[in-house]
């Protein structure tokens, strides 16, 4: 077992959470116990790693323990081994045997769903699911009671998929790194799992996911793009601009452990024992958990075939196939016992003779000399995995096989083939002839193949260890965290919303510029209401007042068309700037033109065919044109389709239409617009600021600006225009804003330039509305509407209204936050 050195006490402290500690307790009396090493590949790959650091296991004992005595002593018994343990009791079975492996566990390995068993009301999908989250909640429990603060929380596996989330809950401090040992399903396949979302979402959480090969971490981000519509980016996924880290950690063994095993006199007197007792023939090795992924069933079929069809081998060579007992009470891992018995049995039965077996079957574990013993004397090692998180022990095979040099047989379907792929031979173990022509090609293969295929093998698993694979995963996430730290206090503060208030009842020359989509729209569920943009009706009463105050002037700058605002804003004393800013509307009605005279639209005719045949062959998908720009929109359409959609879209753009024309093309998350260059937000209203100034012969400086919108990239320019600090504000004279009456206000954007963020438009229209009220001087028009107050009135609307999220102020931020 691990050693742990007190003199490096300061080693940062790992608590590893997998549902198995690496040792299984025995009772050995009322208050004894006995401990041994626990089977699996997550155990043998973690015990390479402990020793890097100040380590603490927190898992299952292997035992369902209900006496205080008996937990007690095994508590302590499990504290010399740095092990706490995690008492599952009642909750075991359902969670273990039935959500774990009897639900995930397959779905995992692309072997689907179970059916449920209707007949038994006791053992549903959804009790199951209920003592998964039980399970989750008294690992919190342990961890919680021993969590120091620094510690890094590393957790393994499907078993545990919601503690993310809950361990964020309670501290959203904690650096939690999350590992699959299993592979990861196509999306079509995890899409069956009922409360897949919810699942996934509680594993986003984390800082950092690690998979064992880019096929599985590939798999995840696509389920996570198709099922929860975020985004999967080369750094992980991307959720309302949180970013959690995905990467490829391939694990590895401790090559010396069992390289120094096999120099061990009583391993050598071992391999002695078992060449002489296989004398004569070549030993053929399988070595594996009795589980449905190990293809064990295929290994024999495999071997069949190739006694029927090679009658000289048919004595000269054995099968010895560990099959170590797992999960005894799943029911389709009993069916799998007898079914394996069954074709030995068969098999046996065809090619054995009273004095040679041909399978020699060995329902059991054996201790860890003896299987050194077996991988260092074995002619061949046959792997057959129908699917397999990584498979470690074709890498403890070639690790004891420095002498002989055998060979690796290994299934495509395991993750090692992609690091051990070099130096295998690769077989598709659904493909009885092709296993049978390996089992041939690998004993009749030439000593120097043998060995520079071993040769290269050898070099991968000495060095990428287990050691390597922990010390990797870490530092990703001490990077990871660093980075998303960095990131958080570069968000801007939330509105200080009292202050807004404050200081624009105290101005007399206001400015007031607001977005529309996202801003003043109406909340909306589906895509025919954005064809059929609606302002908020909570609006109608407070932009009326806000309009009708003479020290206010309102301007709404949208990239919809003059049509639109007209119809949506015709009633108000308002200034609009339709198309981005291209025409202007002064109160009276009237628009101009604000397009720079030199711009050539030569493009749009083209863009608008290119943009319709895409829509007609992307369903749900939609475009808006108007005079100088067009959006192509997926939004609504399925997310990965429209992605690639409009990868191709921009190709036929870049190769027609605007291959020469003085373009912009932005790519939002869900559109591509293409409009004529310069033409943003930003630029559009020095424009804006300018014809207001003129037309109103404003002579008293604006001493108030607020800004505000569900904006662009690209058109995020428009908050820092009018920043105090900022000195190319054209007409400066009529600007006054020394006293920091600034503010700028993005709306649901985690990376923005304007100085305060808010997490959605019904923060703007609350505050749209508190201004109103704050100026007694509006209050008669205001009260001749009233639909603010009455729908605020209802007790439903209450959650939002009067909500204005405080974000944490991040170390360094220095704005004020005043509520
Ligand atoms: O704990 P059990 O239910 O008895 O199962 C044993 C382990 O099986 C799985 O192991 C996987 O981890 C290995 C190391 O990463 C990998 O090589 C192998 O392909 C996987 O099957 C399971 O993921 C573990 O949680 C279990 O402890
Ligand atoms: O009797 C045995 C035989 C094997 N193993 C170990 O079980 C692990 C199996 O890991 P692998 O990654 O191949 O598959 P898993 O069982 O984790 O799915 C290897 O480290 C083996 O050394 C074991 O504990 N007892």
């Amino acid at each position: 077992m691990v050693s742990y050195d007190e003199s490096c006490s300061k080693r940062q402290r790992l608590l590893v959470v997998a549902n198995r500690l690496p040792v299984s307790a025995k009772r050995t009396g009322e208050n004894s116990w006995s401990l041994e090493m626990s089977p699996g590949g997550l155990v043998s790959g973690l015990l390479g790693v402990a020793a890097e650091f100040e380590t603490k296991w927190v898992g299952w004992p292997g035992v369902d323990v209900y006496d205080v005595v008996g937990k007690n002593a095994l508590s302590k018994s499990l504290a010399d081994m740095k092990c706490i343990p995690v008492f599952l009791e009642e909750v075991f079975d359902q969670y273990y045997n039935g959500y774990c492996n009897g639900i995930l566990w397959p779905i995992l390995h692309h072997m689907g769903l179970p059916q449920e068993d209707h007949n038994d009301t006791n053992k549903t999908y959804q009790t199951q699911y209920d003592a998964y989250k039980k399970a989750n909640r008294k690992f919190l429990d342990v961890i919680i009671e021993n969590y120091e603060e620094g510690d890094i929380v590393w957790i393994h596996d499907y078993h545990l998929l919601f503690l993310p989330q809950y361990l964020k809950e309670y501290n959203n401090k904690i650096k939690i790194g999350w590992f699959l040992h299993s592979p990861f399903p196509s999306s079509e396949v995890f899409k069956t799992l009922p409360s897949r979302s919810e699942l996934l979402r509680s594993v986003l959480t984390a800082d950092l996911l690690g998979f064992h090969t880019y096929d599985f971490a590939s798999h995840f981000v696509r389920t996570c793009t198709r099922i929860l519509g975020v985004e999967g980016t080369h750094e992980g996924i991307v959720d309302h601009g949180k970013v959690t880290r995905v990467a490829v950690f391939p694990i590895g063994i401790d090559p010396n452990r069992f390289i120094k095993a096999c120099e061990l006199p009583e391993v050598r007197q071992q391999m002695t024992e078992l060449k002489k007792r296989f004398a004569g023939k070549r030993v053929i090795l399988g070595v594996d958990r009795l589980d449905m992924i190990k293809g064990i069933p295929q290994k024999f079929l495999g071997f069949e075939k190739f006694l029927e069809e090679n009658m000289d081998w048919r004595d000269k060579v054995v099968l010895v196939q560990i099959a170590v007992p797992t999960r005894n009470n799943v029911p389709e891992y009993q069916k799998l016992k007898s079914q394996v018995h069954g074709l030995a049995g068969r098999i046996n039965g065809r090619f054995g003779s009273v004095s040679s077996l041909p399978i020699h079957h060995l329902d059991c574990s054996v201790d860890f000399n003896f299987l050194c013993a077996l991988y260092a004397i074995a002619d061949v090692m046959l792997v057959t995995s129908l699917r397999d998180g990584m498979n470690l022990v074709s890498y403890e095979f070639i690790a004891c096989q420095e002498a002989k040099k055998g060979v690796l047989v290994l299934s495509e379907f395991a993750g090692a083939a992609q690091s051990l792929g070099a130096g295998a031979i690769l077989v598709n173990p659904w493909d009885v002839t092709e296993v049978s022509s390996a089992i041939k090609e690998a004993l009749n293969m030439p000593a120097e193949e043998r060995d520079e295929r071993h040769r290269l093998n050898f070099q991968y698993v000495k060095t990428h260890s287990a050691k390597k694979w922990g010390d990797d995963f870490i530092s990703e996430l001490h990077d990871t965290f660093t980075e998303s730290d960095m990131k958080i206090k570069k968000i801007p503060v939330g509105l200080p919303q009292q202050d807004v208030i404050q200081r624009y009842s105290k101005s007399n020359n206001r400015l007031l510029i607001l977005g529309f989509f996202g801003t003043l729209t109406e909340p909306m569920n589906n895509q025919n209401e954005e064809l059929d943009l609606k302002l908020n009706p909570e609006l109608k009463g407070t932009l009326k007042a806000l309009c009708n105050d003479p020290k206010t002037t309102v301007v709404v700058l949208s990239r919809s068309g003059k049509n639109i605002l007209d119809k949506i804003f015709g009633e108000y004393n308002i200034w609009l700037a339709a198309e981005n800013g291209m025409f202007l509307r002064d109160t009276t009605g009237e628009w101009v033109t604000n397009i720079p005279e030199n711009m050539n639209l030569d493009w749009v005719d083209g863009t608008k065919n290119v943009f319709k045949y895409f829509t007609d062959r992307t369903p749900r998908s939609f475009f808006e044109a108007s005079e100088t720009s067009l959006v192509w929109n997926y939004e609504n359409a399925d997310v990965e389709f429209g992605r690639a959609q409009a990868r191709d879209l921009l190709q036929y753009l870049w190769a027609g239409p605007i291959s020469n024309a003085s373009v912009d093309v932005v790519r939002g998350n869900h559109s591509v617009e293409v409009h004529a260059v310069g033409e943003t937000k930003g630029v559009a209203v020095g424009r804006i600021w300018e014809e207001i100034v003129r037309k109103k012969s404003m002579t008293t400086p604006v001493d108030y600006v607020f800004c505000s919108g569900y904006f662009l990239e690209k058109d995020e320019d428009i908050y820092t225009f009018f920043k105090p600090e900022v000195k190319k504000n054209l007409l400066s004279n009529v600007l006054d804003l020394k006293k920091g009456n600034y503010f700028s206000v993005a709306i649901g954007q985690a990376h923005t330039k304007a100085r305060h963020v808010v997490d959605s438009s019904h923060d703007v229209v609350d505050l749209l509305h508190k201004l109103a009220v704050a100026d007694t001087t509006t209050s008669d028009s205001f009260s001749e509407s009233e639909d603010y107050q009455t729908r605020n009135a209802n007790a439903d609307w209450k959650p939002w209204i009067n909500y204005v999220k405080i974000r944490e102020l991040a170390v360094g931020d220095t704005e004020p936050v005043d509520i």
